[in-house]
């Protein structure tokens, strides 16, 4: 048995607790995975390297209606592949060496552990670790439906699909969140026939109506999308593709493809750390609970010098979240008599697909349900990218962006964009609702650069009906 100051299972956000002052206390960091964990691997980070190309590719189908004659001559699938993993992957295994060669205070363990106590656990080699304070981190994993078929080797999740050898020719996509909407832009703009099969009777249903509606219209010309359609099995072809059998509104039908993408949501890897077994407090999804301070429950009370952070105990499966959990952490292990509270409030998130989508707030809906409950009445408004100048130069007739306010106070509750870079246009509403700006002071108390593509913001605060 070996005892440390601190032990943190997991190298993704978990990684970045070990400031220099911890230097003279003992530290063990453990990884059953590849070090650096989901964002760095095989999430964020990979991921947008992708889209930007795609965005590229996508080039001569935009330019054309603005005049601009641009031919794609092809895709080095091999070369992006390539040129992003060798990238990451030297990140990876350069953090990696940093933790296990060039710190003498910390010890890198490798494997898999699983909890035998609130701050105790095990390695399948049989040593066993205690410490006086436990963080855990330990993300979520991609989760596989049980369906016949789904261990053939052309089913893959977002995992091992961007290291395919090579850019499948046609590709079948299940579930219509984030990773369903950001890979069919990726592969449809390289080449792929993408075809999305939607359980439900739309895409990215998680966010306000007026923009699942719009980002499922679009997706629906972009893609072959079939909504309200289950996968029921997936057989291996002679010729390596498979046929996945499908059952949608017209009835059960098949389709060939060359490789298939299960994209149907994550799952807090609590059950692998044994986290039940252990006595601690989990939600019906499978997190652990924790309180405001990141520490984790047991009974309802939270037990002394136990923390999680990120996608294992997060409603949120989003890296900025992770990281400011951490940050919380960082500070709560060497401040006991002074904890910091997590700020959950105003939690933005963008799906980087075409068109991009952000949000931070309350949907419509939400809002609604929120007025009905204060009293007080909301007020929205719509403004079209097309009603600004920089979406006369883009000659864009899809884009949006939709404000959600308090009438009385002006404050603001929610903001949904759909279009391009919405995820940047956005930041300054989630400024505004983090700081307290209300709509009003928003618009009128600081200059907007005109042309710039943010009038779309401004003039939706303009458009809200307050006060
Ligand atoms: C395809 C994809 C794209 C994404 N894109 C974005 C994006 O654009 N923006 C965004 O904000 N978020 C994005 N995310 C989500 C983001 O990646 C996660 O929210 C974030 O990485 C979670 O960080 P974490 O530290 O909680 O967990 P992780 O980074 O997953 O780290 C947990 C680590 O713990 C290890 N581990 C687990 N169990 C054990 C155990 N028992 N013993 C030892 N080690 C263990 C795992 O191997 C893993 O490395 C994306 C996710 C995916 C899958
Ligand atoms: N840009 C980003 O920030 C980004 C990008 C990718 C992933 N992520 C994170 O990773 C998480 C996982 O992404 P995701 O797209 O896998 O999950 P998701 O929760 O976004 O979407 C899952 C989809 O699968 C469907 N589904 C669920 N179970 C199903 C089943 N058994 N059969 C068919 N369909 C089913 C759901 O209805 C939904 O459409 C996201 O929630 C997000 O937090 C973030």
């Amino acid at each position: 048995m070996t005892h440390y100051d601190l032990a943190i299972i997991g190298s993704g956000s978990g990684n970045t607790l070990i400031s220099p002052a911890w230097d003279d206390r003992k530290v063990v960091l453990v990884e059953g995975g590849t070090f650096g964990g989901t964002c760095l691997n095989v999430g964020c980070i990979p991921t947008k390297m992708y889209v930007y190309p795609a965005q590229q590719a996508s080039a001569p189908a935009e330019a054309f209606r603005l005049g601009v004659d641009l031919t794609l001559d092809g895709v080095r699938w091999r070369d992006i592949r390539d040129r992003i993993f060798t990238r990451i992957d030297a990140i990876s295994s350069g953090g990696r060496d940093y933790r296990a060669d060039e710190l003498e205070n910390v010890t890198l363990i490798e494997e898999y552990v699983r909890l035998t106590g609130e701050k105790s656990f095990e390695t399948p080699s049989g040593d066993v670790i205690t410490a006086d304070q436990l963080v855990i981190a330990a993300g979520s994993r991609a989760v596989l439906p049980e369906i016949p078929g789904i261990a053939l080797p052309q089913v893959h999740t977002s995992d091992t699909v961007m290291r395919l050898d090579e850019l499948p020719r046609r590709l079948l996509i299940v579930g219509g969140g984030y990773v369903s909407a950001e890979f069919a832009h990726v592969f449809g703009a390289f080449g792929t026939d993408v075809t999305i099969a939607v359980r439900s009777g739309g895409m990215l249903r998680h966010l306000d109506g007026t923009v699942s509606e719009a980002f499922t219209r679009q997706a629906a010309h972009q893609w072959d999308l079939r909504l309200d359609t289950d996968v029921t099995q997936i057989v291996a072809n002679d010729d390596g593709s498979v046929t996945a059998r499908l059952n949608g509104p017209a009835g059960p039908t098949e389709i060939e493809v060359d490789v298939v993408l299960m994209a149907v949501g994550r799952t807090p890897n609590t059950d692998r750390i044994g986290a039940a077994d252990a006595g601690l407090d989990l939600h019906d999804d499978g997190r652990l609970a924790v309180d405001e301070y990141q520490r984790v429950l047991r009974h309802g009370e939270p037990v002394e010098g136990l923390w999680a952070l990120g996608d294992v105990s997060s409603a949120h499966q989003l890296k900025h979240v992770a990281n400011h959990e951490a940050n919380v952490v960082a500070h709560n292990l060497l401040h006991p008599d002074a904890l910091r509270a997590s700020d959950h409030r105003f939690v933005p998130a963008a799906v980087f697909s075409h068109p991009q989508a952000a949000s931070v707030g309350m949907t419509e809906e939400e809002a609604l349900a929120h007025a009905e409950a204060s009293g007080t009445l909301i007020v929205t408004a719509v403004q079209h990218y097309g009603s600004t100048a920089y979406g006369w130069a883009m000659e864009d007739t899809q884009g949006f962006a939709k404000l959600i306010a308090e009438q009385s106070t002006g404050r603001i509750l929610g903001a949904h964009i759909l279009g391009h870079e919405a995820s940047m246009i956005i930041q300054p509403v989630i400024q505004a609702m983090s700081f307290g700006l209300d709509a009003h002071t928003m618009a009128r108390g600081q200059y907007w650069i005109h042309p710039a593509l943010t009038e779309v913001v401004e003039n939706a605060l303009l458009s809200l009906r307050t006060g």
